[in-house]
């Protein structure tokens, strides 16, 4: 009789200094053993870059006969004003692609409305319970997917009423969780507050603050997820 191999936790964040806070949050001083099980790798800014390094990596592990277990799309994000402010971190209960979708006379067309596909990944139940247990103080709510950076009050506030349970946005997580959909793996999204989404200021965005927090979430995580954990014993 083997046990199983759960396979590692894959975290994708689309830029170095995101990666950087999340392993030095994973490391812990009293229990070096922590964070053997991630790999945290930096796949770009923006949706499709998300899902092709994410896809690539699952794809060689699978090769490899090491597939992951499970991906984490994490990062820093826009806080949608009075949902989310900065510093605060969100748990993503669904990781929407905002504007994917038509314009028209009457108003944004989401993908649904024009027969091809669905706009929301749900994310894993289990994941999603874990990093809530390990994170009381984070918010749970909708992140959105843009492809473009809201930079103004108007579209802030669209964004906000056509999306009532959203607290945020950033620019990654629906492409990680197409990739991860794709093989078959659980998914989550963890976003920290850079800055407020409405218009353009990048004096605004508080990066310390919002690395400060991603790092903090991730030394808070227990080592394993119960998600990775051998569920029961593979008889061979
Ligand atoms: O310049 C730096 O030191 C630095 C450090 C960490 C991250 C950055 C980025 O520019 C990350 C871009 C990344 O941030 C997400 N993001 C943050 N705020 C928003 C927003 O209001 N709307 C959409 N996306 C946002 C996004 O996921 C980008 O990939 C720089």
């Amino acid at each position: 009789m083997q046990l199983s191999h759960p396979g590692p936790l894959l975290v994708v964040t689309a830029v170095e200094p995101e990666a950087a806070a999340v392993r030095a949050g994973l490391i812990d001083p009293r229990e070096p053993s922590t964070g053997t099980n991630v790999v945290v790798a930096v796949a770009g800014v923006g949706s499709a870059e998300a899902a092709a390094g994410t896809a690539r990596l699952l794809a060689l592990a699978e090769a490899a006969g090491r597939p992951y277990a499970a991906v984490i799309s994490a990062g820093i994000g826009g806080g949608l004003p009075g949902r989310a402010a900065i510093g605060d971190t969100v748990i993503a209960a669904r990781s929407v692609a905002a504007d994917l979708g038509a314009d028209s006379p009457d108003g944004y067309l989401p993908i649904e409305r024009l027969g091809f596909g669905n706009s929301t990944a749900v994310t894993d139940e289990d994941l999603s319970v874990w990093l809530r247990a390990a994170l009381p103080d984070a918010l749970t709510g909708d992140v959105l997917t843009v492809n473009t950076v809201t930079g103004t009050a108007a579209r802030a506030t669209g964004l906000a009423a056509r999306h009532p349970s959203a607290l945020a946005e950033a620019m990654e997580g629906y492409g990680v969780a197409v990739a991860a959909r794709a093989a078959g793996l659980p998914f989550a999204e963890l976003r920290t507050i850079s800055n407020p989404v409405g218009p353009r200021d990048r004096a605004a965005w508080n990066l310390p603050a919002a690395l400060t927090s991603l790092k903090a979430a991730f030394a808070a995580l227990p080592a394993v997820p119960p998600v990775l954990a051998p569920a029961k014993p593979i008889i061979e």
